[in-house]
């Protein structure tokens, strides 16, 4: 077999394990640490397949740690992780290309190369992942998904520096979907962005999931993303993920962190938010006739 044939069959093998799997992500008896610094110890976890699954936790907590762990750019002192099915420790790069291909990533702040356009950038891992793909076809991919996470065609020849903090999210969000992925990473996707751009963009990742039926691995510290679109919600504390469930389970829990932070005046704050939302839905249906006529 030619290494391109290899390489198609070992696509294939990915195509099938992410369409059977049930598990999108396994993390088992993960620990990490920095030093004397132990960040992680004895941490497991699951992610669902077609979940968006919020990761909250204290500053420090080790939230990135764990994402740059699952993504390879950490390499754990014990563990097991498996995406798909597939093992990600010790596995060289190109081993774990056609894996690494199912998932794209936004960084806290977008973390867009700035001698690039928006374009330029949302090409990045075409060009690197599927370097046959000729010019006009990678351009046309990346207007589309520019397109996709709501920013104007013009959008795509400018530089980061000229873009607004809320376009510069979505500009890294393009990008993290250039490749049409799986499983998507957001760290701290609505951090510095005011509440309407930051509902905004928590009801656009909401729209892509369901759309593109995507998992959704989702750092954050803003209690609204995590009531309005988050299925469950992964607590990390003591090293560990404490507790993982809906809000409704965590609150159930006695754990002090998680009563301060869901029952604190912010939590009852985005609580008394969503009961609004429900409120005001239901009342919408009420008044509409089943048949939508008016
Ligand atoms: N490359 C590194 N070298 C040394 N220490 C690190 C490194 N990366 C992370 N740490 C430490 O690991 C701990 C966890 O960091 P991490 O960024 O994962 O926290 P976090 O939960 O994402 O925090 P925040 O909510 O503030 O973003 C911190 O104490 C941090 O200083």
């Amino acid at each position: 077999m030619s290494e391109e044939e290899i390489q198609r069959a070992e696509e294939e093998r990915i195509e099938q394990a992410v369409e059977t799997s049930d598990i999108a992500i396994s993390v088992r008896g993960l620990r990490n640490s920095f030093g004397d610094q132990v960040v992680h110890d004895g941490l497991d976890l699951d992610v669902r397949k077609g979940e968006i699954l919020g990761v909250v936790g204290g500053s420090g907590t080790g939230k990135s740690v764990l994402m740059r762990a699952i993504i390879g750019l950490q390499t754990p002192d014990e563990g097991e992780i498996h995406v798909f099915g597939e093992s990600m420790i010790g596995r060289l790069d190109d081993e774990a290309l056609a894996i690494r291909k199912r998932w794209g990533v936004l960084f806290q702040g977008g973390a867009l190369f700035s001698t690039l356009t928006v374009a330029e950038n949302v090409e990045v891992p075409i060009r690197e992942y599927y370097p046959n793909i000729g010019a006009e076809l990678r351009d046309e991919i990346a207007a589309y998904k520019i397109r996709m996470t709501g920013l104007p065609t013009e959008a795509g020849p400018k530089y980061p520096a000229e873009l607004s903090g809320g376009m510069k999210k979505r500009a890294g969000l393009a990008r993290a979907l250039a490749l049409d992925p799986d499983l998507l990473f957001l760290d701290e996707p609505t951090a510095g962005l005011d509440p309407i751009g930051a509902a905004a963009f928590d009801e656009m990742t909401r729209k892509l999931q369901q759309t593109l039926g995507l998992t959704v691995f989702l750092i954050t510290h803003d209690l609204d993303t995590l009531y309005s679109i988050c299925d469950r919600v992964a607590v990390l504390a003591d090293k560990k993920v404490t507790a993982v469930g809906t809000i409704e389970e965590l609150l159930a829990t006695d754990h002090p962190w998680i009563q301060e932070y869901f029952n604190g005046p912010r939590g009852r704050a985005a609580t008394a938010a969503v009961s609004r939302e429900k409120d005001r839905e239901q009342t919408q249906a009420a008044l509409s006739p089943p048949d939508g006529r008016r």
